[in-house]
Order: C-alpha cells, then sequence, then structure tokens
C-alpha cells in the first residue's frame, strides 16, 4: 500500500492495517454496503479489533450498539460477545437495518442480534421504560444527539459497563475553530462530558476518526 500524499510513506494507521491477514467476512460486509449503494462510514478496521477484544475482556452478554449501518461494527461486537450473549442494535433505515441483519445471520450470530428500527431516541426511551441494561456500548450514529446518546448509555449501564464513542475528531472538524456546525458542537460537546463526567472513567483514542473510550463507574 502506498500512499503519496504522507511522501510515499505508509500512515500509521495503514501500517497497522496491511500486517492483519484479510477477514473474508468483514470484507463481504463492506462489500454488500458498496452494492447496496449505501455509503461506507463502517467503523475502522483496527476500532473492529478493539471492539472485539473489549466485549471479550470485560465478559459483555448485552450490548448494545447505536447506528447499524451494514452491520460491520456488530459483527466486531458479536465476536466479543459471551455466548449466550445478545447485541441489540437501534437503526434510522429499514433497508440498513436489513443488510445489517443479513450480515449478522451470514456470520453465524442471526439468532443473537435483535434490530430496533426507528430514531435511536425514541428507541433509547422503549428500553429505558423496559428497565434494560447493557454491559458495552457503541455510539456510532447521529452526531448531534451523541451527549443525549451518551446520557442515556450511563442511564442504562450495568456497573463498570464500557461506553465506546466513533467518530470523535470528525474528520478533523472537531479540532478546526473554524468549523462550528450543530454536529462539531455536539461532539465537542460529547467529547467533553466523556473527560469530565465524575461518572466515567475515560480516555480518547486520536487514531483513525477518533474513538471516545469510558468505563461507568
Ligand atoms: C456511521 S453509521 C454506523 C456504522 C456501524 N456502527 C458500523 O461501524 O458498522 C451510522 C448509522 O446510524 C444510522 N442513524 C443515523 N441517524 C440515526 C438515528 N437518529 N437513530 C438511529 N440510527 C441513526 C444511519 O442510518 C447509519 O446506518
Amino acid at each position: 500500500m502506498e500512499d503519496h500524499a504522507n511522501g510515499g510513506l505508509l500512515t500509521p494507521e495503514q501500517y497497522s492495517e496491511q500486517i492483519y491477514k484479510e477477514d473474508p467476512l468483514l470484507e463481504q460486509v463492506t462489500a454488500s454496503i458498496l452494492e447496496s449503494g449505501i455509503r461506507d462510514v463502517s467503523i475502522a478496521p483496527g476500532y473492529g479489533r478493539l471492539l472485539t477484544m473489549l466485549a471479550k475482556l470485560s465478559g459483555s452478554s448485552r450490548i448494545l450498539e447505536i447506528g447499524a449501518l451494514g452491520g460491520y461494527s456488530g459483527i466486531c461486537l458479536a465476536r466479543g460477545m459471551q455466548e449466550d450473549g445478545k447485541l441489540v442494535s437501534l437503526e434510522l433505515k429499514e433497508e440498513n437495518a436489513a443488510l445489517a441483519a443479513r450480515n449478522l445471520k451470514n456470520a453465524g450470530y442471526g439468532d443473537r442480534v435483535e434490530y430496533r428500527i426507528g430514531p435511536a431516541l425514541e428507541s433509547l426511551k422503549q428500553l429505558e421504560s423496559e428497565g434494560a441494561r447493557f454491559d458495552m456500548f457503541l455510539i456510532d450514529a447521529d452526531k448531534e444527539n451523541y451527549p443525549s446518546y451518551l446520557e442515556y448509555a450511563i442511564t442504562l449501564a450495568n456497573q463498570g459497563a464500557i461506553i465506546a464513542g466513533d467518530n470523535t475528531m470528525l474528520r478533523g472538524r472537531t479540532i478546526n475553530p473554524e468549523k462550528n456546525g450543530p454536529s462539531v458542537q455536539a461532539v465537542r460537546k460529547f467529547n467533553d462530558m466523556i473527560a469530565t463526567d465524575e461518572r466515567l472513567l475515560s480516555t480518547m483514542l486520536p487514531a483513525y476518526d477518533g474513538l471516545a473510550l469510558a468505563i461507568v463507574k
């Protein structure tokens, strides 16, 4: 792999990716997203591997994903989940949820994932009224609602639950003082909450497009 924009050198992310073997299952997910004419904004492969590790390390059996797209992160989470675990995935678009469901089924997790279609804030309210609790969360949907998604995640968390939030750098917009649109402001607020909320232990990973990680104390 070459990157002429980086003086012919690999970026740290490119270097990290090319030392891994291909992952046919996830490559098939990516192909299915592109074939469906959907823009592929799945989580970066390195962070997908991290989600699998974190789910496994934490022994998570109930995982909540906000933003399914084609099921890439869903498979990464399911790979680390306990044998009897369950992934609940919130997705606005019916066609994305259907694609993700097909891909999770193909990966062997069809009976361990539940898709809830509609605006995630409504699904979260419903989950709260059901008394649902989770061991791990991935926040990866519309950026303007990230602060609300974080509040819900803390509310729905078992003690010690892991919260991950993707795209905290917004391709550089987060750190560009000239960018102040609603998504940028919301993600800055989310990042500040992650860093300062006393209910959390946290860190920020700036590689790829940025990943926030927290544990609910
Ligand atoms: C970045 S993609 C998710 C990628 C996925 N987590 C992965 O890595 O494979 C964002 C997804 O959130 C969904 N989405 C956007 N707004 C939403 C909302 N208000 N409620 C639920 N899902 C939403 C989009 O339709 C899209 O599928």
